[in-house]
């Protein structure tokens, strides 16, 4: 019976992302905790370090009751049945992989800090950032090395928001996505989902499908909207509409409509950086030709 959420990291993901499983789950204490005291002072504002539509009227519903944010980190680590980890993961920019592989600093401190923290008993450690396939069995050395008498179990649930549609998103998610190898584990997390999320929804599958599945629906994306730019630049050049190709292209069923509005090229927070991640692990991997495409 979980009775407390923790998560690691009140930004983006982590904030609006408990804020509606606060919503949904009135019964579970659901605790934000950053190291950053101006952004948990922020949460606890009257304005909210980041503006998403309908956030406000989430936080405000629950914040107080069953949902705080908070700057004492171990405190609440130690406490939680279930421990999400929503760290930012950006593109290194120094060392091996340098300008491609993602930066697992942040994630690396907050596994020997839950670790450090937690003294008895079960522990479910979720991975939320977005993280390369295989992140887990480090993380789980971490965790195993350091632990104190806690067992811990590991599961990937990447989150699939995007930025400007955070909270329909996540009241109506086209899916979640649950790895790990422990059935228990994955059950406990998909019951708090099953609160509000329907069951052919839910997708679970092993760790490393899930920690690679949302690099590959980045990179996905990132392709359509690179197939439309290029497409749109031939257009230009040939008296075509792209508008109009995109729709006739999109009918297909097989390609769907969306995601492709030709614009000056991909940016955002993740497209760029999970699309390097995955050409780094690809390169890794020795498949040279992977990484090419
Ligand atoms: N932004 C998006 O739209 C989006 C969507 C899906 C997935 N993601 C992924 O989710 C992850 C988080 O992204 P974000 O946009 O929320 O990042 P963010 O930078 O907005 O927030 C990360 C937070 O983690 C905190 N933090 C870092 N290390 C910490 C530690 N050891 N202890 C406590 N707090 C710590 C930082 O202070 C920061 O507030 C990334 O892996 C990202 O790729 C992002
Ligand atoms: O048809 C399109 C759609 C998007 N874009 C551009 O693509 C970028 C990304 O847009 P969007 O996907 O809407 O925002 P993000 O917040 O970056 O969300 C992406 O990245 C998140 C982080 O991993 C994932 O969770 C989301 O599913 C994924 O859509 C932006 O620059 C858009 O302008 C286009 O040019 N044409």
């Amino acid at each position: 019976m979980v009775k407390k959420m923790c998560c690691i990291g009140a930004g983006y993901v982590g904030g609006p992302t408990m804020a509606v499983m606060a919503l949904k789950c009135p019964d579970i204490e659901v605790v934000v905790v950053d190291v950053s005291g101006p952004r948990i002072d922020a949460w606890n504002g009257d304005h909210l370090p980041i503006f998403e539509p309908g956030l406000d009227e989430v936080v405000k519903a629950r914040r107080g009751k069953n949902l705080f944010f908070a700057a004492d980190v171990e405190r609440h680590v130690a406490d939680a049945d279930i421990v999400f980890v929503s760290v930012n993961t950006p593109t290194k920019t120094r060392g091996l992989g340098a300008g491609k592989a993602a930066d697992l600093a942040y994630w690396e401190s907050a596994a020997r800090m839950i670790a450090g923290a937690s003294r008895s008993g079960n522990k479910v450690v979720v991975e939320k950032s977005t993280v390369p396939v295989r992140t887990a069995e480090a993380v789980e050395k971490i965790l195993v090395h350091n632990a104190h008498g806690v067992e811990f179990q590991v599961l990937s649930n990447p989150e699939f928001m995007a930025e400007g549609t955070a909270v329909a998103d996540l009241l109506r998610p086209d899916r979640v996505l649950i790895g790990g190898r422990d059935a228990a584990a994955v059950q406990t997390l998909k019951d708090v989902y099953l609160r509000w999320v329907p069951v052919e929804r839910i997708i679970t599958t092993n760790l490393w499908s899930a920690e690679l599945s949302k690099l590959a629906a980045n990179a996905f994306l990132a392709q359509r909207v690179s197939s439309v730019n290029a497409i749109s630049a031939l257009c230009e050049a040939t008296g075509a509409d792209v508008t109009e190709v995109a729709r006739v292209v999109g009918e297909d069923p097989r390609i769907g409509g969306r995601f492709l509005d030709a614009g000056v090229g991909f940016g955002g927070s993740c497209l760029q950086k999970d699309t390097l991640s995955l050409v780094y692990a690809c390169e890794c991997g020795g498949l040279p030709e992977a990484a090419g495409y």
